[in-house]
């Protein structure tokens, strides 16, 4: 698969939407050498880290231009998709690609909006920013091959790309890695906080919580090993970690059960913003 600045199947790019992850997708495809003169961004405020993009020669326009694009990425908040995509046809041709990396809009919704073509529902997560990302995919039938290897170079500037074989996964996909690094953050957090309250100075305390979260995911990332065998390599017979897990309950509810709850929880919310709701 060609780096996204050597896809000359990409062609013109129109991203609509250059907040946080519209942003960082930018600056993922730029840093892969994608040329800026090929793409705009529709955005009344975008994101000052966009700044630079603009300068290098990314076009910005407040409102959407009346000239047809290749591929639309569509990247503003679900509560603002209908409003936003309004008059985005005036900026497409009938084979133009769309793909959404909004929560929970649908493929009906798109194409019901935007006209039966090539629609890719995508879920990045934040770690894009720094090249680390994951993303899920989902095309509908009008997805050949040709957009699917467009769809991946644009992607996978990101971090790897997962291509699933039904839309119900997309929301899955949003409970465990769309909203996943939240998870890791409050982990963050809650360790730092509990080092506080032991007595540690708070600075000292978030930086063990901070190493120690990036640290145990690169182990991850690098390692053969599954995290369950990490963690018990981890967790010494009688020793301080046994100690700490048996709070945490990880073989029989606890965490592992309140994990289940909340990506539930994210999961159906993304049902909901399908349907509309605030
Ligand atoms: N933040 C995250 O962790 C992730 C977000 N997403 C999805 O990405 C989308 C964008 O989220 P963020 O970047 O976090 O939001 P954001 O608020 O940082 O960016 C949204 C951008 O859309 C712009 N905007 C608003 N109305 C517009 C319009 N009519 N036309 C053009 N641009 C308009 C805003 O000015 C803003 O810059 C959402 O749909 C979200 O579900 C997906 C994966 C992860
Ligand atoms: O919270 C949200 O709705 C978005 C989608 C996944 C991450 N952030």
């Amino acid at each position: 698969m060609p780096a996204v600045g050597q896809s000359a199947s990409v062609g013109r790019l129109l991203l609509l939407g250059g907040g946080n992850m519209g942003g960082a997708m930018l600056r993922g495809w730029m840093a892969e050498g994608l040329d800026p003169a090929t793409v705009t961004v529709v955005d009344p405020r975008p994101s000052e880290t966009l700044a630079p993009a603009f300068a290098a020669g990314v076009r910005h326009e407040a409102s959407i231009p009346a000239q047809p694009h290749d591929v639309v990425i569509l990247a503003v908040k679900p509560q603002m998709m209908r409003e936003a995509i309004g008059a985005l046809t005036a900026a497409m041709a009938p084979d133009t690609l769309v793909i959404s990396i909004a929560a929970g809009i649908t493929v009906a919704f798109l194409e019901e909006h935007l006209g039966r073509r090539p629609v890719v529902r995508a879920m990045p997560n934040t770690p894009a920013l720094i090249g680390r990302g994951i993303t899920g995919a989902f095309g509908n039938a009008l997805v050949g091959g040709v957009q699917r290897a467009t769809t991946t170079a644009l992607l996978k500037a990101s971090g790897p790309v997962e291509w699933v074989h039904s839309e119900a996964e997309i929301d899955m996909v949003t409970a465990v890695s769309g909203s996943g690094p939240a998870y890791v953050f409050l982990m963050a957090e809650a360790l730092a906080e509990a080092g506080v309250a032991l007595g540690l100075e708070p600075a000292l305390a978030m930086r063990l919580a901070r190493h120690t979260m990036a640290g145990a995911g690169e182990l991850m990332i690098r390692s053969d090993d599954e995290p369950a065998q990490l963690r018990r390599n981890v967790t010494s017979p009688k020793g301080t970690t046994e100690a700490a897990l048996k709070v945490l309950s990880v073989d029989d509810g606890g965490l592992k059960e309140l994990m289940r709850h909340a990506v539930d929880a994210a999961r159906r919310r993304a049902g909901e913003l399908a349907r509309g709701e605030a």
